[in-house]
Formats: C-alpha cells, sequence, structure tokens
C-alpha cells in the first residue's frame, strides 16, 4: 500500500501519527459529473470506463448501479487483482480479474499518472475514466452512482431512481450516518493503531448498526417501502462484515448474522436479479486478509463463515 507524491510511486502505509492511532480517509480529488451540457462530459456509449476491485466496497457500489441501470453495454470495466502490496492496486492474472482494457498497465498509480504526471494522491479504485479526453471523471463512489443513476437516462431509458428528489434530504441524513459510523466506521476501527481510537471506532459501529436494525423492525428498506442508494450503500459494508470486518478489523461485538432485520435485509438485497454476481468473496477475503500485513502477517485467510445468503429473507411483509 502506498500513494503517489509529485507523480512517484511511495510505499508507505497510511501515517496515524499525527492523529492520535486515527485513520483518516483522504477526499477524493476528481469530481465531476457527466451531461449533456457539460463543457467536457457528455453521456456517450461506450465511452467511459470504470476501474474496479470485487473486493473493494466503494467500487462495488458503482458495479451495482452499473447493473441496476441496465449500463452494462455502455460503461467497460477492468477488474483490478484482489492482492494490494507495495506497488498498489495491480493488473494480473487471477480469476475474476481482467487486464486494464485501456491501455494495458500493469498498476493502477499509471492512470493517476497518465492524467497529470506530477500529481499527488493516494492511488483509489473505483475511477471512472473517460476515453475521448483520457482523464479521470471521477473517483468518488458517492459521486459516480449518482453519475450511474441519472446521466445516461437519455442513453439506457432507465428512469429508476434510486436518488428521488422527495427522499433526498432524508437519504442524505442516513447517509451520513451509515457512512461515518458504519462504512468508514469499519476502517476507523481496523485501521486505528491505539486502543482508544479503536475502542471509540467500535463502539460507533455497533451502536450504529442498532439504529439501523431498529429502523428495519417495521421498514422494509431504509427510507420506507422503495430501494433508494441509502440501501446500496449500507449493503456493500453488510455484506463484508461477517466474512471480514468482524474478524479483521476486530469488529466482533456481534455479526450481521446476529441481527434478525439486518440480515434478513441483506439477504434480500443479495437476492435481487444481478446482485449476487457482483458479489466476489474470493476477491473480498482474499484482499483484505493478503494485503494487509500489518494487521495479518501470516497472510493465512480464514475459510469460513458459512452461510446460505439464498436461504428465505422473511421480510415480504415488514411495513405492511
Ligand atoms: N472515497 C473513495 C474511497 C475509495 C477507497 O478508499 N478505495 C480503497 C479500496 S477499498 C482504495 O483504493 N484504497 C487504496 C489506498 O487508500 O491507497 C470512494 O468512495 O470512492
Amino acid at each position: 500500500m502506498g500513494l503517489l507524491v509529485d507523480g512517484k510511486w511511495q510505499d508507505k502505509w497510511y501515517d496515524t501519527d499525527k492523529s492520535g492511532g486515527k485513520f483518516e480517509r483522504q477526499a477524493s480529488k476528481f469530481r465531476d459529473r457527466i451531461s449533456e451540457d457539460h463543457d467536457k462530459f457528455q453521456p456517450e456509449s461506450g465511452r467511459y470506463h470504470l476501474y474496479v476491485s470485487l473486493a473493494c466496497p466503494w467500487a462495488h457500489r458503482t458495479l451495482i448501479f452499473r447493473k441496476l441501470k441496465g449500463l452494462e453495454s455502455h460503461i467497460g470495466v477492468s477488474v483490478v487483482h484482489p492482492e494490494m502490496l507495495d506497488k498498489g492496486w495491480e493488473f494480473g492474472n487471477y480469476p475474476g480479474s481482467t487486464k486494464d482494457k485501456l491501455f494495458d498497465f500493469d498498476f493502477a498509480h499509471q492512470l493517476y499518472t497518465h492524467v497529470d504526471s506530477t500529481i499527488t494522491t493516494r492511488v483509489t479504485v473505483p475511477i471512472l475514466w473517460d476515453t475521448k479526453h483520457n482523464t479521470i471523471v471521477n473517483n468518488e463512489s458517492a459521486d459516480i452512482i449518482r453519475i450511474l443513476n441519472s446521466d445516461f437516462n437519455s442513453l439506457t431509458g432507465n428512469t429508476d431512481d434510486y436518488y428521488p428528489e422527495s427522499l433526498r434530504t432524508e437519504i442524505d441524513t442516513v447517509n451520513e450516518l451509515v457512512y461515518h459510523n458504519i462504512n468508514n466506521g469499519v476502517y476507523k476501527s481496523g485501521f486505528a493503531t491505539t486502543q482508544e481510537a479503536y475502542e471509540e471506532a467500535f463502539n460507533a459501529v455497533f451502536n450504529a448498526l442498532d439504529v439501523v436494525e431498529t429502523r428495519l423492525v417495521d421498514s422494509r428498506y431504509l427510507l420506507g417501502e422503495a430501494i433508494t442508494e441509502a440501501d446500496w450503500r449500507l449493503f456493500t459494508t453488510l455484506i463484508r462484515f461477517d466474512p471480514v470486518y468482524h474478524g479483521h478489523f476486530k469488529c466482533d461485538k456481534k455479526q450481521i448474522a446476529d441481527y434478525p432485520n439486518l440480515y434478513g435485509y441483506m439477504k434480500e438485497l443479495y437476492q435481487i436479479p444481478g446482485i449476487a454476481e457482483t458479489v466476489n468473496f474470493d476477491h473480498i477475503k482474499r484482499h483484505y486478509y493478503y494485503s494487509h500485513t500489518m494487521i495479518n502477517p501470516t497472510q493465512v485467510i480464514p475459510v469460513g463463515p458459512s452461510q446460505d445468503l439464498m436461504s428465505a429473507h422473511g421480510r415480504e411483509n415488514v411495513g405492511k
């Protein structure tokens, strides 16, 4: 794991010394949208490309939206190797991975330096790439799912809306809770380097899981009876929780399987047509347990858990 400094790769772990052992996530650099009247980025079939890791919860969101919005024939995908070692994300031969379909680069950091040869940045996925200007449109998953949700509607005719105007304020409120305490909360727990920072993050994770568990008692989805982006943003963390975050990130108070509502809800989302095929447990487990050698120096990957995610979710009558 490392980062680019003035366009040069440096193999460095996150620096938690200045933050009292706390993990602090870097803000994304590329934040453009796509629209017919945009001076640079207009919707066009075959023009944009997604770079993802199947292990990564942030990239996973974008794959789910590409699937739900019928964008698979319009936006291509390259999938990095699950092991992220001293050179960061790499392209390589591994089941479920692909080569870099645009440039045949070996490393994802070459994409960032292709855009700016003196860039200073962490090299993260997902990346939404524009083949016309050979640049990054956006590398922030929260933006990319909104781009996929609406910016290509004129192309696909798919007007399904996971961020409807009438629910935006409430979705934003739920997203805030879920992002800080759950999506990023598990990372703050796992990457903490002091007991105090770890316990603070750990408590925030389980307090927030209690809040969403309670919300789902009489609400089928987070915002009521329709699935919104808030559900998909929560889902990609829930699906990784029992296999990875519970053990590797020390979020071990409970498993998702111990929460009746959250577990049924997670299974229901998993069972929506097309979603299970965006989930790759081999990449998920291999990435975390093999790449974070400061947490798991033996690189041994756990075998479990054994869960039947296709079993009955029992959520049909919730909220009725
Ligand atoms: N804010 C970004 C975060 C993406 C992110 O942190 N991705 C991780 C993989 S799960 C990554 O590429 N990490 C490499 C690094 O931080 O050096 C987003 O949501 O798109």
